[in-house]
């Protein structure tokens, strides 16, 4: 069964984050689909929301403490009211437009593995990178493996190839497959697929050997289309 993942980046009010999370729950409930489906809202609209097993809600973001003074973070006690217990950790957006470093992904990484958390860990390599070679592009992708745990049981991998995200350019399929075999030769976990995901190309993509879902952003924030992108690789 596939992962399919939702992550709202800055987008959606709670309002609107309590309805989309009912219809989906509904849609799973009613169906009985059995995909792994996960969302990511804001940190604002977290809440205590009661969804089927298979209906996971996490955060996009925190920071390595319980609580304290980092000023427009949140920690563990604002997770633990809603208990959430899984965390999007290392996505291009924080690498590169928030300027975490690696160090600090990592320190972020030991302290949510610490907790048991599961964990959605994103990698992937810029236009430049990409363009000298699928070489240096794995080369990229492993130094953001320095000081993660690759063992850790709670790991889901996510390769979003920084130029595909939000940009309405997908990857093409031989270059998912090139990196996501090549990944998984080294590293034995979920590896899901995110860059420009699409109601019509979900499925293609969920299909190439060693993708095991998707990571979605833009094509994901209609309620309508997320149910539409569960339906179409509900059997996978
Ligand atoms: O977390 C999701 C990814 O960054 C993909 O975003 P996108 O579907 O808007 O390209």
């Amino acid at each position: 069964m596939p992962i399919i993942a939702s992550n709202f980046k800055t987008n959606h009010t709670r309002k609107s984050t309590n309805d989309f999370i009912s219809s989906i729950n509904e849609y799973l409930k009613s169906n009985d689909i059995k995909s792994e489906v996960y969302v990511f809202p804001t940190a604002t609209s977290l809440n205590d929301f009661d969804t089927v097993k298979n209906l996971t809600v996490g955060t996009q973001n925190a920071y390595y403490t319980e609580k304290g003074s980092f000023t427009g973070e949140i920690g563990t006690q604002q997770l633990d009211e809603f208990g959430i217990k899984t965390i999007l950790i290392g996505h291009s957006e924080r690498r590169h437009i928030l300027g975490e470093s690696q160090e600090e992904i990592a320190k972020k990484y030991e302290f949510y593995k610490a907790l048991g958390y599961t964990i959605i860990y994103c990698i992937g390599e810029p236009l430049e990178v990409k363009e000298s070679g699928l070489e240096n592009t794995l080369e990229y992708i492993y130094e953001q493996f320095v000081g993660i745990d690759t063992n850790y049981e709670n790991l889901i991998l996510a390769y979003e190839p920084v130029w595909a995200i939000g940009t309405g350019v997908t990857a093409t399929n031989d270059d998912i497959k090139n990196v996501h075999t090549a990944i998984k030769e080294k590293i034995d976990k979920p590896l899901l697929y995110g860059g420009s995901v699409k109601v019509n190309n979900v499925r293609e993509i969920c299909e190439i050997p060693n993708v095991d879902g998707a990571l979605i952003g833009t094509a994901s924030w209609i309620k309508e289309d997320f149910i539409q992108i569960i339906d179409n690789t509900k059997d996978l």
